[in-house]
């Protein structure tokens, strides 16, 4: 069974004729223990696609499943790093992830929770940077505070919201390597949304692109084989990630020119005109 499941689902904002559909009939089932990278171009739908699989938007037509159940909500269970941090800017460094501790383990002990607490802050990489708050923070160092906040609650579900596009190459590769690690030592299942061809080929186990909105499906599915751990200095070299990679990208810029074209045509102004009827009395 999958573990999460969008079963025909459409979405869409607004009402009656200024209605905008952004994904509509999409299909994805994500198994246990799976990576699953969804692509995209912006504005797409993707951010949409994330929040309805970790329940904190409801499907108005089909249905979004975790662990078989129609979800009613998001939970503890689906974690999620987004884009923007989503960061208490009142609150540190440990005070952002403390908080979230003590919402999902209240049972912790004081001295428990410190230890837990700073075994996050490490593992990112923000030790020495505790006490201070979001505005005092690089781009990176947010983003890295975001996923161990997620990763502190232990969801079952890591959904991740283009996590690391706001990081320079570097600190990206880093982020990159720290997921991976993270994900194959207690294989928890992963969803992580990117622009990025390459992380995508890098980090998952299948990729699935969205079509271009709106109206945005699920596209044809492209599982990843290359075999793990995936070497990032040895992988440009590889035959069968620059087959991928190829495949891939011919296949999104074909998608995005058909979604143009689409758009051409139904900018047509048809003449007003009345068809002649012939031989009517
Ligand atoms: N709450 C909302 N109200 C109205 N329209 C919305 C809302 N959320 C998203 N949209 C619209 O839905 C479409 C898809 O947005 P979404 O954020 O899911 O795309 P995305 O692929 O994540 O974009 P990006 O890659 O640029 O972050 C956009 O046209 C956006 O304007």
């Amino acid at each position: 069974m999958a573990i999460l499941e969008l079963d025909n689902a459409t979405i869409g904002f607004g009402e009656s004729h200024r209605r905008y559909t952004v994904l509509e009939g999409a299909n994805l089932k994500v198994h246990e223990n799976e990576f699953v990278a969804i692509i995209g171009f912006s504005g797409s739908g993707k951010s949409t696609l994330i929040s309805l699989l970790a329940g904190l938007l409801l499907p108005d037509e089909g249905a979004a499943r975790f662990k078989g159940k129609q979800m009613k909500g998001p939970g503890p269970d689906r974690g999620i790093v987004f884009q923007n941090y989503s960061l208490l800017p009142w609150l540190t460094v440990y005070g952002n992830i403390e908080l979230a501790v003590k919402q999902v383990f209240p049972k912790f002990t004081r001295s428990k929770r410190r230890d837990y607490v700073q075994h996050y802050i490490d593992m990112v990489s923000l030790t020495g940077s505790e006490a201070k708050r979001p505005s005092e923070l690089s781009g990176g160092m947010r983003q890295r505070l975001s996923l161990a906040r997620t990763l502190s609650m232990q969801p079952e579900v890591l959904l991740l919201d283009e996590p690391l596009s706001a990081l320079d190459a570097l600190t990206r590769s880093v982020l990159q390597d720290e997921i991976i690690r993270l994900w194959e030592e207690d294989r928890r299942t992963v969803v992580m949304v990117t622009n990025d061809v390459d992380e995508a080929v890098l980090m998952a186990d299948r990729i699935v692109p969205l079509t271009p909105g709106p109206s945005a499906k699920l596209g044809r599915e492209f599982p990843v084989t290359l075999d793990r751990p995936r070497d990032r200095a040895t992988l440009n070299f590889n035959p069968e990630f620059k087959k991928l990679r190829n495949e891939i990208t011919r296949y999104m810029m074909g998608i995005n020119e058909e979604a143009k074209q689409l758009r051409i045509a139904s900018d047509v102004i048809l003449p007003d005109v009345e068809p002649i009827r012939f031989g009517v009395a």
